[in-house]
């Protein structure tokens, strides 16, 4: 069966604006950011980033065919400050990788790319009275953009995640935990970021996300990311060989920033 989109020759990035036009919009994710455009702006000085998630929480880890997405009941979560003018609550999380460490990050920094990125979505349940009705408006959604590199020691919030995947290999799959995450151990010490208005990174690629791309790269071990590659983009019935739709490149390349303003906080 022949997937709408996705990441090989045949129906990735490139050929998206086909079924989903906005892919072709002027305001599309990620982005190359060129440090040397970036413009300091004190209102995101005075007014801090904020989050607050609970650490004991219930999750639910799912198998999205395109990569692992956990989903947060996002009660008592909150994020403000910095670009955003309301509070935003957290939805979900996932991950973006490559077949190879030197690639996999969405964003990229004066052309670098990064081993892994971390995305932790949230909406404007401020204004919006649903997920999908923020996943619609321009200032629907707030992502929290972590880059990831490969270090020795594993990444203990992670662990607790990548121990849950292999209940999650094929896709459709899902797996119940309620575990203490302590989603502050997820984010970078640094609270330094670039943000800009970009989108959703794979279709629709709806133009309403408010970014937030921190400036610091938290680690993974390469045991912790190989454990991503093993996923499977293709459910436990599709009968195919062992070695294939593994799910080992599930990245967006950068779009043009064009007249977008790039801003940031912090060095
Ligand atoms: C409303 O429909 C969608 C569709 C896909 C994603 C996930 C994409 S968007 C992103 S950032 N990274 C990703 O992989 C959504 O996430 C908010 C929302
Ligand atoms: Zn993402």
């Amino acid at each position: 069966m022949s997937l709408d989109w996705g990441y090989t020759d045949d129906n990735g990035p490139s050929t998206w604006a086909e079924k989903y036009p906005l892919a072709a919009g002027a305001r599309q994710s990620p982005v190359d950011i060129d440090t040397s455009k970036a413009t300091s702006d004190n209102s995101l000085v005075d007014r801090e980033i904020d989050w607050s998630y609970p650490s004991n929480c219930s999750y639910r880890i799912v198998n999205t065919g395109y990569g692992w997405r956990v989903d947060t009941y996002g009660d008592d979560t909150a994020l403000s400050g910095g670009p955003l003018s309301e509070v935003y609550k957290l939805e979900q999380f996932h991950c973006h990788w490559g077949a190879t460490n030197d690639e996999g990050s969405e964003h990229t920094v004066d052309g670098k790319s990064y081993a892994a990125e971390l995305h932790l979505v949230h909406w404007n349940s401020e204004k919006y009275s649903s997920f999908k009705e923020a996943a619609s408006q321009p200032d629907g959604l707030a992502v929290l953009g972590v880059f990831m590199e490969i270090g020795n020691a594993d990444n203990a919030e992670l662990e607790k995640i990548i121990s849950l995947i292999p209940k999650i290999i094929h896709k459709g799959q899902d797996s119940q935990a309620s575990f203490d995450l302590d989603f502050g151990s997820l984010l970078p010490e640094s609270k330094h970021y670039w943000t800009y208005l970009g989108s959703l990174t794979t279709p629709p690629c709806n133009e309403c996300v408010i970014w937030t791309v921190f400036k610091e790269p938290i680690t993974i071990s390469e045991r912790q990311l190989e454990v991503f590659r093993s996923l499977k983009s293709v459910g436990e019935e599709d009968a195919i060989e062992p070695e294939e739709g593994k799910l080992v490149k599930n990245y967006r390349p950068p779009l043009p920033l064009g007249n977008r303003v790039l801003r940031e906080c912090g060095p």
